[in-house]
């Protein structure tokens, strides 16, 4: 499949995302005409370097407001047109994306819009370029890609031919099917754009809250798929235009980009399986990823080990060993679950969740997928005879291991801690309920494509949460038996009220247990103060759920925490917060499989209290 990314997604000068884009392994860029207007190099240098980048320049966009004009207008349209054909011949771009009007279309009839294309596909042959005509979402009388189809076909012009852009396609709801009832070869481009599921008018919607593909709410498998089964077989681009990309940094928007095509040509191939092969894009497999069936270790790393390890006593862990060669490294265990803490690092250095261990059926192509979707290999080291751990970087700078799974017993590199090797089946946690991920605003969507591409974890639809420092988005990735939830938040950016947000913002690790009344008593016996919840939500509680007053009393005297739905219940308590990091413990009754969000605000605003002086 030839790649293509179109300017507009990524932040800098042109030429810097020339540089990215290119870096990134994309095969061409759309260019947008303002990052060219903009720029000091003249077409020829631009062209140059887009050689010399082994770069293709397979679009110059866009060119608007061409057609259902009256006739004086189209004289001057036909002579605006001309002089971009010029400029285009000057960069060797053969491509001009043609978005149906907007702003000066007056006669709505298709035999006059037709006319007014053929005639400029007769101007564009004569310089050697083709037009590819897009229906916008909000074109005042070409909003949808068929009628636009139905204009190509009368304007029938070997210069005349469709740009298909998702975006414009699925969020008006149009049907994408009849893309295969389109000429493979009146189809000239192809520009794919995912985004949320947003109730807000379809123009702001495209101009701010489109993403890559695998991160919104579209369907762009099904989209591609038509696109195959139609035989199309030019360039697909993305195309998106959004707020954070903008600003983030440029090389780490295009290898996203490029990271979503590859995972969309992966996906694609696989859901075509079986049909009649008529796969002129050649879309290329990926290693195979299933799904991890667990977590095998979790690692905090703190400066600050005294409160850490005491913090993990009162939730019933206990010393599983020291590390034989890493000084620094101790494991606590209990039950199923193993925190890893990692020592090597500065007493003021922020406490953090460091690395993730995942535990997948096959480590070493889970690697080999994940690098293939340019992840980066975290550098180990281990001594002879010590277990290899294969792991890559994910967006937010989390390392995250494939690991293998040890099926009943305890995996093979507690051994390196002295560590029993049985599991105690008695223990009051049981595992691993979720982790809670913070992500830096800017790379939220790529960690949510991460995630998705590199785990085969599932997005689920985003919350966004009330906290004194702003809205908290939250989105929970998990595979499809819930035996791995990842909620992911953004935290909200500035911290204008002081410490609390500024340079990071909490992230938890849930304990599952099945009494957590028995958890919350052993934890206060061992000196753990449990996050205080005020009585006004147990006041509310008492009505919303009409509770009886023994059990919300019950709950009061632990700070416990109660959710219900039609499934069933939830019942869980927090730690203080070390660094950035506090914990959780959750008691799940019935099929509840939610995170108890009508008190995650509680809960920020208990953590809120606890950061300020004033209380
Ligand atoms: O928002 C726009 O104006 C615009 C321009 C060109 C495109 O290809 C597009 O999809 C949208
Ligand atoms: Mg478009």
């Amino acid at each position: 499949m030839r790649t293509s990314i179109a300017t507009v997604c990524l932040s800098g000068t042109l030429e810097e995302k020339m540089h990215a884009a290119a870096a990134a392994g994309f095969d061409g860029i759309e260019v947008f005409e303002q990052d060219l207007v903009v720029s000091p190099s003249a077409p020829e240098q631009i062209r140059d370097l887009a050689a010399g980048l082994g770069l293709g320049l397979d679009l110059y966009q866009p060119f608007r407001d061409a057609e259902a004009v009256r006739p004086e207008r189209f004289v001057a349209n036909l002579k605006r047109a001309e002089a971009k054909f010029r400029l285009m011949n000057r960069l060797g771009t053969t491509t001009m994306l043609v978005c149906s009007n907007v702003a000066t279309a007056e006669i709505d009839e298709d035999e006059v819009m037709a006319g007014q294309l053929r005639a400029l596909g007769d101007l564009a042959a004569d310089h050697g370029v083709r037009l590819a005509y897009e229906a916008l979402a909000w074109g005042t009388f070409v909003d949808d890609f068929e009628h636009a189809q139905r204009i190509v076909d009368l304007a029938d012009h070997p210069h005349v031919g469709t740009c298909l852009d998702s975006f414009h396609i699925l969020s008006r709801g149009w049907d994408p099917a009849p893309i295969e009832a389109i000429a493979a070869e009146k189809i000239f481009f192809v520009q794919l754009a995912d985004a949320p599921l947003l109730h807000m008018d379809v123009l702001s919607w495209s101009r701010h809250h489109r993403v890559f593909p695998g991160e919104g709410d579209f369907d762009m498998v099904g989209f591609l798929s038509h696109l195959v089964r139609a035989g199309y077989d030019g360039p697909v681009s993305l195309e998106i235009f959004n707020d954070a990309f903008r600003q983030a940094d440029v090389h780490r928007t295009a290898v996203d980009g490029l990271r979503s095509l590859r995972w969309l040509e992966d996906r694609t191939r696989r859901a075509l399986a079986g049909e009649p092969a008529r796969d002129r894009l050649q879309l290329q497999p990926l290693p195979p990823v299933e799904e991890p069936e667990g977590y095998d270790f979790v690692e905090i790393r703190t400066g600050r080990l005294g409160e850490t390890t005491r913090l993990l006593h009162q939730l019933g862990f206990a010393l599983g060993g020291h590390h034989q060669s890493k000084e620094h490294v101790q494991v606590w265990v209990q039950g199923p679950v193993r925190i890893v803490v990692n020592n090597d690092v500065a007493l003021d250095d922020p406490t953090e969740v460091a690395a993730l261990g995942f535990e997948v059926a096959d480590p070493d192509t889970a690697l080999e997928r994940a690098i293939r979707l340019a992840a980066r290999p975290v550098p180990r080291t281990q001594e002879p005879g010590e277990q290899v751990l294969r792991g890559v970087f994910a967006p937010d700078g989390t390392e995250i291991f494939f690991c293998r799974r040890p099926g009943n017993a305890v995996p093979a590199w507690l051994g390196e801690f002295g560590a029993d090797e049985e599991l105690d089946p008695t223990s009051l946690i049981t595992g691993v309920d979720h982790i809670n991920m913070a992500q830096p605003w800017q790379h939220y969507d790529e960690a949510v494509l991460f995630y998705t591409s590199v785990l085969a974890l599932a997005a689920q639809p985003a919350q966004d949460v009330p906290g004194p420092s702003g809205l908290v988005r939250s989105q929970v990735m998990r595979s499809s038996d819930a035996a791995v939830r990842l909620p992911l938040n953004v935290a909200p950016a500035a911290a204008e009220q002081g410490s609390f947000v500024g340079a990071a913002y909490p992230e938890h690790v849930a304990l599952a247990c099945t009494d957590v009344v028995a958890a919350a008593r052993r934890a206060r016996r061992r000196g753990l103060e449990l996050l205080p919840v005020p009585q006004n939500y147990y006041e509310d509680l008492a009505t919303r759920f009409d509770l009886d007053e023994a059990f919300v009393g019950s709950l009061q005297e632990l700070d416990l925490l109660y959710d219900r739905d039609a499934q069933g219940e939830f019942l869980h308590f927090y730690t203080g917060t070390l660094g950035t990091v506090f914990f959780e413990v959750v008691e799940r009754r019935g099929g509840y499989a939610g995170f108890g969000a009508p008190n995650a605000p509680v809960r920020l605003a208990a953590q809120y209290r606890r950061t300020h002086a004033q209380g």
